[in-house]
């Protein structure tokens, strides 16, 4: 798996005068080794770019290529399977499991997905770099918003994804956690040839970010940075 690419990809919600473009004809590839974060005010169609990518929801029109292979094409169980294959989502609700430790966060994800998770010396090492072995006997109730958020980076990043596709991940926190989490996005990009995919309001993460794209008002521009 290499790339991830989106051609002409529209998507309009609604209809008549309640009609609104959230992306205009969209051509974004993200490749193997990079992160590519994509900058846009509130509204501009960032969230639904994003879990188009994934597969998580159809565009109205154009194609999702996974290396050069239509993945909008796949449907019911194909597609189930290539998500949890291939695709790591860290989405703005944190999505933890209520009833679940932490630690049981982890172990649920090789309940769901059997093979191909991160070796135990490798996961604990980002937790280290995530700064949340300490959680893990802790409930999601007791975590603050931060936590909450580097727990679901670290469930993302444990399935071993090829992309990882994350939707504010840093909302949450301080800046020194920025460029920890920033750091951490891009060594597994370069050393694991992953596809990172950030979408976000924070400049922060520009530091560690090989590609950005502005989005705005549902079409997209790379800019020089
Ligand atoms: N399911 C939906 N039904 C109707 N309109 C939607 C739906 N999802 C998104 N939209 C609209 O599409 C546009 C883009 O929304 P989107 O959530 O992708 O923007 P965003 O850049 O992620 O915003 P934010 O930064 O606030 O999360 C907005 O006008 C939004 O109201």
């Amino acid at each position: 798996m290499e790339n991830l690419e989106l051609k002409q990809v529209k998507k309009v919600f609604g209809s008549g005068s309640n009609q609104v473009t959230a992306l205009a004809g969209i051509n974004f590839q993200a490749k193997a080794g990079e992160v590519t974060l994509i900058l846009g005010p509130s509204g501009s169609g960032k969230s639904t770019l994003l879990t188009i990518l994934g597969g998580l929801q159809q565009p109205s029109a154009g194609e999702v290529l996974v290396n050069g292979q239509k993945l909008n094409e796949l449907t019911g169980p194909a597609a189930d399977q290539f998500r949890l294959n291939h695709i790591g989502f860290i989405l703005q609700a944190h999505n933890l499991v209520p009833h679940l430790t932490v630690q049981d966060q982890f172990t649920l994800v090789d309940k769901v997905k059997t093979a191909g998770n991160l070796p135990a010396a490798t996961f604990d090492q980002y937790l280290g770099q995530l700064g949340i072995q300490d959680l893990l006997p802790k409930f999601p109730q007791d975590l603050s918003g931060g936590q909450s958020q580097r727990v679901a980076i670290a469930r993302a990043l444990y399935a071993n994804p090829d992309f990882i596709l994350a939707d504010e991940p840093t909302a949450a926190l301080d800046s020194q956690r920025v460029t920890e989490v920033g750091k951490l996005f891009q060594k597994i990009a370069q050393q694991e040839q992953k596809a990172v995919v950030i979408v976000t309001h924070d400049l922060r993460l520009k530091a560690n970010a090989d590609k950005i794209y502005q989005l705005i008002d549902g079409q997209i521009k790379e800019v020089s940075e």
